[in-house]
């Protein structure tokens, strides 16, 4: 993703939160969090204490490879992800970039126990509250896209409702800034956002830097089984997993293979 797609899609978040702001006021939409149905708790689902767990993503498409699978059943494809070992969930809800939708959110939420992740650009606090109604458990936070109050703000409003943030970098620059806002679930994007290239190096070069109370995810590039030992056995809590499982025509299959579970094909 280059730095002008970035700002792109920000400019386009700007946007839809001034649309649904005029389509349902936020004091509206508060009152409907405050009656969705209890959360589940996301963090505590990738705290496997050593055993490394796996965030499956529902994406049908993305900016640097357009789009991924063509048969794409969101609700499918998160059930079979739940059946062969996923912890959490992570569903893409943006529309012009990625193909998701926030009705995803809703419909899996329906057909699996585990919890969810919204995936988007959030960049004001009626997008998190939003993401509670939608049956979220959790909101992704960018570092590269929010100032230090702003990412702050997001965080405790998640909190405040009851969500767990997974708070995202790829600048290791803006380490110091993601703890700094009380993140205690921190993401490591292993992709370049302007080469598109992906490197779990990235990961496991940060991995000291990041106190050991923190749970730490490394999304991005993952596709091997070997690249998920060698981030284990470095303590990493978590993987994000989108493009490698939705490539297999078997997501099932795919997740037991990263897992360990089911050997490798060669
Ligand atoms: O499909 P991959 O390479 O397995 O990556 C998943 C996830 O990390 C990636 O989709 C992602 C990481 N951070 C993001 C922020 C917005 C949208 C997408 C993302």
């Amino acid at each position: 993703m280059s730095a002008s797609i970035l700002d792109e899609i920000v400019a386009s978040k700007r946007r839809e939160v001034a649309a649904g702001r005029k389509r349902m006021p936020i004091e509206e939409l508060e009152a409907q969090a405050a009656e969705a149905p209890p959360v589940r708790d996301f963090r505590a689902a990738l705290d496997g204490r050593g055993a490394i767990q796996l965030i499956a993503e529902v994406k049908k498409a993305s900016p640097s490879v357009k789009v991924i699978r063509e048969d794409f059943e969101p609700v499918a494809i998160a059930r079979a992800y739940q059946q062969h070992g996923a912890a959490c969930i992570s569903v893409l809800t943006d529309v012009p970039y990625f193909q998701g939708h926030l009705s995803y959110l809703a419909r899996i939420r329906a057909a699996v126990v585990i919890p969810l992740l919204r995936k988007d650009f959030l960049i004001d606090e009626y997008q998190v509250v939003e993401a509670r109604v939608a049956g979220a458990d959790a909101i992704l936070l960018i570092a590269e896209i929010l100032d230090d109050a702003t990412m702050a703000r997001l965080l405790e409003r998640a909190r405040e409702l009851g969500m767990a943030a997974l708070v995202e970098f790829h600048d290791p620059a803006n380490l110091p800034r993601v703890l700094a806002a009380g993140a205690d679930l921190v993401g490591v994007n292993n992709r370049d956002l302007h080469s598109f290239t992906t490197d779990i190096d990235r990961t496991l070069r940060l991995r000291d830097q990041i106190p050991p109370e923190i749970l730490l995810v490394s999304e991005s590039g993952i596709h091997d089984r070997a690249q998920v030992e060698r981030l284990e056995a470095a303590g990493v809590s978590a993987i994000l997993v989108g493009e490698s499982l939705l490539r297999k025509p078997d997501v099932g299959l795919a997740v037991e293979r990263l897992l360990g579970l089911a050997p490798e094909s060669r």
